[in-house]
């Protein structure tokens, strides 16, 4: 199924780029949110930003929606400013996804899918195939779950409703924040997996706001790092930034998360499943049994690719998903895995 394929004019809109120019924003108190920021989102790009707690990133994100103005500079979608766009004519071109999702307690889950279409003047059986289909997108029953409310649904079930709903007009841009944070760790960890499947199939535009580099890792395509007083420390693709931080503040950053560094110490072996369950194992990008998870990682970014096949003196014998390496117990606790 091609999740673009139903909007306004009937054919597929292609994903838009987003240019960020001298980009800052002061508050009314004299905050500085967002120091000056410059840097390019290329069409189809997943991009992450990242920093501290106050660091601007929501701030950031929301000058890309107009929900904030900024106090300075210019923001290009597709190379149109959006100072000079209506704002609302603006958001519905631009989906929208929060913490805790925010879906209507007193309306359906199809309702809910269907807000923005709704609001286009969308006639209400395209709306209702468009939110069904949608909702197949991203593993929901239509069937089972078109007609409940949000609360008869799990957290990550909601969540899987909040990013159906951010695409059901086909937006050129996504913006999330935070989606994930509300869900427990292992829910998390699926919906990351399930999301990374629905950009390979939508290739949308998205800048994603995270608390976690290894959801930073997992996710993007680059990473922008801010630092205090809203500054932009580093823009690289997760190698880049993990192999050579810009500064000391950003080796601290990435570096002060167990969670990276537990990759570089633990055996590849450790999240490996027998070969044989993956058809397109000779497609693989591959790495060496000796490996650790971050080379596997590597691996996998450097070649956009969900597995590695691991190879001993140059012969596959087995495989690891990009979830396994984020799920691999500690190298203790396992055993040696042939
Ligand atoms: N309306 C406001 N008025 C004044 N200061 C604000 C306002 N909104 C945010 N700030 C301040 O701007 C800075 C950046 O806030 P922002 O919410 O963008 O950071 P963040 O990186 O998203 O933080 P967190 O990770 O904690 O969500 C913080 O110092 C915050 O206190």
């Amino acid at each position: 199924m091609d999740a673009t394929a139903i909007n306004d004019s009937g054919a597929g809109r292609d994903a838009a780029s987003i240019s960020i120019e001298n980009v800052g924003k002061v508050y009314p108190d004299g905050t500085v949110a967002v120091g000056d920021i410059s840097f390019e989102v290329p069409a189809g790009e997943l991009v992450v930003l990242i920093g501290p707690s106050g660091s601007g990133k929501s701030t950031l994100l929301r000058m890309l929606n107009r929900l904030i103005e900024p106090s300075k500079g210019t923001i290009r979608i597709d190379g149109a400013d959006i100072a000079a766009q209506d704002p609302t004519e603006l958001r519905r071109q631009i989906g929208y996804v929060i913490q805790n999702v925010g879906l209507f307690p007193h309306q359906t889950i199809r309702t809910n899918v269907g807000t923005v279409p709704h609001l286009l003047g969308w006639k209400k059986k395209r709306i209702r195939d468009r939110s069904d289909e949608l909702l197949e997108l991203v593993g929901l029953d239509p069937t089972r779950y078109g007609a409940r409310y949000p609360h008869e649904l799990s957290g990550g079930q909601r969540q899987r409703v909040g990013v159906a709903r951010a695409l059901a007009a086909d937006p050129v841009v996504l913006l999330m924040d935070e989606p994930f944070s509300a869900v427990d760790p292992i829910v998390r960890g699926r919906l990351q997996e399930e999301f990374l499947r629905l950009q390979a199939a939508v290739r949308k535009t998205i800048v994603l706001v995270t608390h976690d580099i290894d959801e930073a890792v997992r996710l993007g395509d680059r990473i922008v790092v801010l630092g205090e007083n809203g500054h932009l420390l580093q823009y690289a693709p997760p190698p880049e930034l993990l192999s050579r931080p810009a500064t000391d503040a950003v080796r601290d950053f990435v570096g002060a998360d167990r969670g990276i560094r537990r990759l570089t110490v633990t055996p590849v072996r450790t999240a490996m499943r027998p070969i044989g369950q993956d058809a397109d194992v000779d497609r693989f990008p591959t790495v060496d049994i000796s490996a650790s998870l971050y080379d596997a990682l590597a691996e996998m970014l450097t070649a956009d690719a969900l597995n590695v096949a691991v190879t001993e003196k140059g012969i596959p014998v087995g495989t690891v998903s990009r979830s396994a390496l984020f799920e691999a117990p500690k190298r203790d606790t396992v055993p040696t895995g042939s």
